[in-house]
């Protein structure tokens, strides 16, 4: 998500050095929505959105993306957020302030006792805030030092968010197998000087269709490893839940996350997303999916990936 600055882009460069792809491009999108897509429609290899914080909870959006979408979780960042209240002019002449929802719902308590009457207005990111800031006297934005920097606007106060501590999960999305697949035929179809191409080979795998990746299958032990499902029941029938949860708890398998999504049907009914430690391919994991397969409507799999880990 962009322009420059943004917390997406800082995630996006923190994975880039950690999985060492140096040659490797950022491509900047409007809002979550574009950043998604781009990896399904083929416009990028990969993909950074945020999908949790740490104070606010879920990014509704990006779960309801996961569940419409064929794209694979292949990795997770964690990033510190310091917001910055930045402007052009002086705190007196504000009169409208800028960021994106989260942004905003994280310095809610700020806002709302230091600038009662400004008014609050969502854009598509910070960085796309400061940028705007960096146009009017009276606009402010939520956003990072670094974006103060790229857009030469003054950090008038840092750490406004409501709370010291502040962290944003990213995930790391690429198309899933089957899309990866059409789009490499879309591309031998269409071949033309802009746009990669592969060789047959590199059709038949998942891996090897990213010919510049260094990123290599995760082979890491099962606590080091995470698996994000989404499970959807269907029939509301008492312990339905509990069997699922149980299946896992029965293999000891640890569960770091159980998160609910509307299913937009009817009030009450559910997707539940649930992350858990170990890979898909292990027998032990494995074996708990087949179990739970048997008592639920839909299991989707979203991916295998390395948990993150503090550099
Ligand atoms: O807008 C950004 O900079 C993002 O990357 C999304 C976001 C917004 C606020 C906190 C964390 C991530």
């Amino acid at each position: 998500m962009g322009p420059e600055g943004s917390y997406s882009e800082k995630a996006a460069k923190l994975w880039v050095q950690k999985n060492m792809l140096d040659g490797a491009e950022i491509h900047y999108f409007a809002d979550i929505e574009d950043a998604f897509l781009a990896v399904v429609q083929g416009k990028s290899d990969f993909s950074v959105i945020p999908i949790e914080n740490s104070i606010e909870g879920s990014v509704g959006v990006t779960l309801d993306l996961l569940l419409e979408n064929g794209a694979e979780i292949i990795g997770e960042i964690v990033v510190k957020i310091e917001h910055c209240l930045l402007s052009k002019g002086e705190p007196e002449k504000i009169r409208v302030i800028l960021s994106h929802p989260q942004g905003l719902a994280q310095c809610r308590h700020f806002l709302k006792t230091n600038f009662p009457e400004a008014e609050l207005r969502s854009t598509g990111s910070t960085s796309h805030a400061a940028r705007l800031a960096g146009e009017f006297e009276e606009m402010a934005a939520i956003a990072s030092p670094e974006a103060a920097e790229c857009y030469g606007l003054k950090v008038l106060l840092s750490n406004v968010q409501d709370r010291k501590e502040n962290y944003t999960r990213f995930i790391v999305l690429r198309a899933s197998e089957t899309n990866r697949v059409q789009q490499v035929s879309f591309i031998a179809e269409n071949k033309s000087d802009n746009v990669k191409s592969y060789s047959s080979s590199e059709q038949e795998s998942g891996h090897e269709f990213y010919p510049e990746s260094k990123i290599e299958p995760d082979n890491s032990s099962l606590s080091a490893c995470k698996t994000s499902i989404i499970v959807y029941l269907e029939k509301d029938r008492p312990g339905a839940l509990y069997e699922i949860l149980g299946a896992f708890a029965k293999s000891r398998i640890n569960l770091t996350r159980i998160e609910s999504r509307p299913s937009k049907k009817e009030l009450g009914d559910y997707y539940f997303y649930i992350d858990f430690e170990g890979r898909a391919s292990d027998p032990l994991i494995k074996n708990a999916l087949k179990e739970i397969k048997n008592k639920i409507h839909t299991l989707k799999i979203l991916g295998s990936y390395p948990a993150f880990k503090k550099p």
